[in-house]
C-alpha cells in the first residue's frame, strides 16, 4: 500500500468536498435562491461581481427576492440581505450576535489596526464606544463650525486661484477634496495642521497611494485568504507598506504630542484622552487602541466625506436646475456672501438637507455592510449555519424602486419632501451611516462638514460637466469614481 498515494487522494478528496461538493451540492444554504455559478474557483467574484457590485446586487434583488445566495472565492456561499426586518434584526435588535466581516479585511486591518473600535465586538466594543461617544456629541460638533468655515474659505481661495482670470477651469475635484477633508480631520480630530491642501503632505500622499487603486473583489478575496501575497517584494507592495508606516508614525506622533500637552484642546483626541485618564486603568484605552482610534478617525473622517462631496458636485453639475435651486436657497438665506454661516442658519436650509440625503442615497460612500452569524439561525424560514457571511447591500437597498419610486436612478432631492416617500423611509432601508450601536460615530460631523462646504462652494462657484469626460462609478464596497472626476468650475458673479 502506498501511504503517500492515500494521503494525496485523501487531501484532494477533502479539498474537493470542502470547496466544491459541499458548497455547491450539500449546503443547506442552497435552498436560498441565487444565480447559477459559472466559475468553480472564483465563484461569482470573477464574473458577475467583478465590477459594479452595487448595481449587480440591485439586479439580483429584483430577480431572486429579499434574501439571495451568491458564491465568493472557492464557492463560499454569501447571503445578500435586502429584507428590512432582517436588516433591523442584524443591525439594531441583535447587533452583537452578528459580528463584523469586512470587504478587504486584511487591507482595512492594516489601515486602521486590529484594536480599532471598528473591529471590536461585544463588551470590548461597548467599552470603546462608551468612552469615545461623548467626544462626538452634538455640542462638541457644533463647536467645529468656525474651523469648517475657515477650511471652506481656504478651499474657495484655492479654486479662485486656479480659475484666475479665465472664464472657467477644468479641475480634478477628486484630487483636491480629500486633501481638505484630511486637513479638517487633522484640526478637529487632533488639533493638528496637516496642511495637505497647500503643501506636499506625506500623509495625503500615503492615503492617495493606498486608496486610489482599490484591489478588485477577486484580488481582495485572494489577499484575505493568503495575506502573505502582500509580503511579496514587488514595487506595489513596497509602496503599500511604506505608506502604512507613514500613517502609523504620524499617529504615534499625534498621541505623543497630546499626552505631553499641558493644555488640552477641544479636538476629539484631547477629549478622549481626558476621559481616558479619569478611568480606572483596566477600563482605559490602551496605547494600541488609541493609535488605532487615530488611524480609524483619519481614514473614516476624511475619505467618506470627501467622496460624498465629490458626488454631490457631480450630480449638481449634471442637473443645472437643481444646482440653481440650491444656489437660490443659499443666497436667499445669505444675501451677504461674505457672512459666515451660523449653525442655526445652515439648519434652516431645507433644500440643502435634501441634497445631502439624496447624494448619500444615490451614491452612499459605503455601499455595503458585512456581518456573519455567530450562531445557527433560522431566518425567513431558511436554516443559516453559524459563520455564514451576510452582506447588507446599502447601494442596492437605496436603489429599490419599491421604496424610492420609479425615478430611483435620478438625482432628485425633492423626493425627500414627498410625504409618500418620507413615510416609507426607515432606519433599516436608508443606511448611509449604518444603524444601531455600530452606526457611524462621525455622522453629525459629516452632516455639518458636507453642508458647510457645499454652501460655500455653491454660493461662489458654478459647476458643469466636462463634455466627453467619462469615468466609471465603482460600487465595490466604496462608491468611488474611477479613475477620477473632473468638473468645469467658474466663478458666480454677483
Ligand atoms: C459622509 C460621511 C460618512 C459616511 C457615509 C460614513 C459611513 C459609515 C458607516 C456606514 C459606518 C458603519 C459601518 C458598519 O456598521 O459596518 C460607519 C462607522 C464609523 N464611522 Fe463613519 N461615515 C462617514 C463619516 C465619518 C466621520 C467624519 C467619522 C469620524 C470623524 C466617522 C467615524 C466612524 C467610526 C469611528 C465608525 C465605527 C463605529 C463603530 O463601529 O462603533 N465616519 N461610518
Amino acid at each position: 500500500m502506498n501511504y503517500y498515494l492515500v494521503a494525496i487522494f485523501t487531501f484532494i478528496g477533502y479539498i474537493l468536498y470542502k470547496y466544491y461538493i459541499y458548497p455547491l451540492y450539500l449546503s443547506p444554504l442552497l435552498k436560498i435562491p441565487g444565480p447559477p455559478v459559472d466559475n468553480f474557483i472564483s465563484g461569482h467574484l470573477g464574473s458577475l461581481l467583478k465590477d459594479k457590485q452595487g448595481e449587480v446586487f440591485t439586479r439580483l434583488a429584483k430577480q431572486y427576492g429579499r434574501i439571495v445566495r451568491y458564491h465568493a472565492l472557492l464557492n463560499k456561499p454569501y447571503l445578500l440581505i435586502f429584507d428590512q426586518h432582517l436588516v433591523h434584526q442584524i443591525l439594531i435588535t441583535r447587533p452583537y450576535e452578528f459580528p463584523k466581516l469586512s470587504f478587504n479585511y486584511v487591507m482595512i486591518k492594516d489601515l486602521i489596526g486590529i484594536e480599532s473600535i471598528s473591529f471590536a465586538e461585544g463588551n470590548a466594543h461597548k467599552r470603546q464606544r462608551k468612552l469615545i461617544n461623548p467626544s462626538f456629541t452634538f455640542a462638541n460638533v457644533k463647536e467645529m463650525l468656525p474651523t469648517l468655515v475657515q477650511a471652506g474659505h481656504k478651499f474657495k481661495d484655492i479654486l479662485l486661484k486656479q480659475i484666475g482670470n479665465k472664464k472657467e477651469e477644468r479641475i480634478t475635484i477628486t484630487d483636491l477634496i480629500p486633501k481638505i477633508t484630511l486637513d479638517i480631520i487633522g484640526l478637529v480630530g487632533f488639533n493638528y495642521e496637516f496642511d495637505s491642501i497647500t503643501s506636499d503632505s506625506e500623509l495625503a500622499r500615503a492615503y492617495h497611494s493606498i486608496l486610489s487603486k482599490q484591489p478588485s473583489p477577486l484580488f481582495g478575496a485572494l489577499i484575505n485568504l493568503f495575506p502573505f501575497i502582500r509580503k511579496f517584494p514587488t514595487s506595489h507592495n513596497k509602496k503599500y507598506w511604506d505608506s502604512l508606516q507613514t500613517i502609523n508614525d504620524i499617529s504615534e506622533k499625534l498621541i505623543a504630542e497630546q499626552k505631553n500637552a499641558t493644555i488640552r484642546g477641544k479636538d476629539f483626541l484631547s477629549l478622549v484622552i481626558k476621559t481616558n485618564e479619569k478611568l480606572p486603568v483596566d477600563e482605559q484605552l490602551s496605547h494600541r487602541e488609541l493609535i488605532s482610534l487615530i488611524m480609524t478617525l483619519l481614514i473614516t473622517g476624511h475619505e467618506t466625506t470627501s467622496n460624498a462631496l465629490a458626488w454631490a458636485l457631480y450630480y449638481l453639475a449634471k442637473n443645472p436646475d437643481i444646482q440653481k435651486n440650491l444656489r437660490k436657497e443659499i443666497l436667499d438665506e445669505f444675501s451677504d456672501h461674505n457672512n459666515s454661516p451660523t449653525f442655526e442658519a445652515i439648519d434652516q436650509l431645507k433644500y440643502l438637507d435634501c441634497v445631502f440625503k439624496e447624494t448619500l442615497r444615490i451614491s452612499p460612500s459605503a455601499t455595503a455592510i458585512m456581518r456573519y452569524n455567530s450562531k445557527d439561525e433560522n431566518l425567513n424560514g431558511y436554516f443559516i449555519p453559524k459563520g455564514t457571511p451576510m452582506v447588507i447591500p446599502i447601494y442596492a437597498i437605496h436603489h429599490d424602486p419599491l421604496i424610492w419610486g420609479e425615478d430611483v436612478e435620478s438625482f432628485n432631492p425633492s423626493r425627500w419632501l414627498n410625504p409618500e416617500i418620507k413615510s416609507k423611509v426607515t432606519n433599516s432601508n436608508y443606511l448611509p451611516f449604518g444603524a444601531g450601536v455600530r452606526s457611524c460615530l462621525g455622522m453629525r460631523m459629516a452632516h455639518l462638514e458636507f453642508k458647510c462646504f457645499l454652501l460655500i462652494l455653491i454660493r461662489n462657484f458654478e459647476f458643469k460637466l466636462v463634455e466627453g469626460f467619462t469615468f466609471k462609478k465603482l460600487t465595490n464596497g466604496f462608491c468611488k469614481p474611477d479613475p477620477k472626476m473632473d468638473l468645469l468650475i467658474s466663478k458666480v458673479e454677483y
